[in-house]
């Protein structure tokens, strides 16, 4: 069953934060900043240039840059890694989920900043949303022109995800992603152009909220099930097992999934045409992959939409499990996560219209 949270109260406008704590107030929340790299990290020998490296500024100097925030909260910032998001993995992110649930146990956080490259950013956060065990905020942040760019937009958006983790509103809505004034959740959160500074909507269910100079404004609770409610968890986890995506076209070459098979894929995530569709031999191939303990999930390479059950693929007959609102790489993070441990298929799908 999908849960839905009440809003304490509806319409509710947070009032500016640094009008409610003082600097060393014994109030001040503690935020711990975990960078990872990415565009906010990033530097070009000019501030005019296209052409630049993620992964180059270190957190303390991207704290330097935004001195306003220590009105806001006692910051600390720790370096995870420093990378271009092309270049996150699986390791870096179990380590980041496991120092947040290390982090937000204790009084050591009251609130968590991530630092990371826009490119995977939906990957992390909805895989954080999934196996972080805390209702204290834990926000993700990054940018689209590097530090040294002319007009940055990191150092505002660093302010504004700060100011939403020192919120106590902010608690109890999951993993957001605070960038150029909006607030996102991040189950519904899209990467949506490879430059423009607006690069990420929730196209299916909106914003769910809005942050500006720190006034932070909450509209809705996310609607799945994620922190603290989440049944996952990665404590002790090395890795997690290959899921591999295959994307679908014009007379697709169907043997691409017969070989995920072959190098031993444990699910594979099919980004259909329309509805999660595809040709009739790579649907033959989808069946043959089940028929092996392999689990298919149907999901879409269009934007927006869901991906229902038995549209126009059989589901039941074939065994495919429809990927509903998630696109190919939350598909495949959702897929990972659940195969940690025995499930049904059906099980499987349950999951995949709850989270
Ligand atoms: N805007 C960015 O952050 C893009 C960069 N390639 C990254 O994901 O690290």
């Amino acid at each position: 069953q999908t849960q839905y949270r009440e809003l304490p109260d509806a319409t509710r406008v947070a009032p500016p934060i640094e009008k409610t704590v003082a600097p060393g107030d014994k109030y001040l929340p503690n935020i711990v900043i975990l960078a990872t790299g990415g565009t906010i990290a990033g530097s070009a020998a000019s501030s005019t240039q296209a052409g630049y490296t993620s992964g180059q500024v270190t957190i303390d100097a991207m704290i330097a840059a935004v001195p306003d925030a220590k009105k806001l909260a006692n910051i600390k910032g720790e370096q995870i890694s420093n990378v271009g998001s092309q270049d996150m993995s699986f390791d870096i992110m179990l380590k980041l989920a496991n120092r947040i649930n290390e982090l937000t146990k204790s009084n050591a956080a009251d609130g968590i900043v991530i630092t990371h490259g826009t490119d995977t950013m939906e990957e992390t956060a909805y895989f954080l949303n999934l196996v972080v065990k805390t209702d204290k905020p834990v926000v993700l942040v990054g940018s689209m022109r590097p530090s040294t760019a002319l007009s940055a937009d990191g150092p505002l958006n660093l302010y504004d995800a700060i100011a939403v983790a020192a919120d106590p509103e902010a608690k109890g809505h999951g993993v957001m992603l605070v960038m150029n004034d909006q607030i996102h959740s991040a189950q519904s959160l899209v990467k949506v152009s490879t430059t423009a500074v607006q690069t990420f909507m929730s196209p299916l269910r909106g914003i769910i909220g809005s942050s500006a100079y720190g006034h932070n404004e909450f509209y809705r609770i996310p609607h799945k099930i994620y922190g603290a409610n989440s049944e996952f968890s990665v404590e002790g986890v090395k890795t997690l097992p290959r899921v591999d995506i295959v994307y679908a076209c014009v007379d697709m070459p169907a043997d691409l999934i017969d070989a995920s098979v072959q190098r031993g894929a444990k699910g594979i995530v099919i980004a259909g045409v329309g509805n999660g569709n595809m040709t009739k031999a790579a649907l033959d191939a989808c069946q043959r992959a089940v028929q092996k303990g392999v689990v298919v999930v149907r999901s879409s390479r269009v934007a927006t939409g869901d991906i229902g059950r038995n549209v126009e693929v059989d589901d039941n007959k074939i065994g495919t499990i429809a990927s509903y609102e998630l696109n190919p790489q939350k598909s495949r993070i959702l897929l990972s996560v659940a195969l940690l441990k025995q499930r049904k298929p059906e099980e499987i799908q349950k999951l995949f219209m709850e989270y």
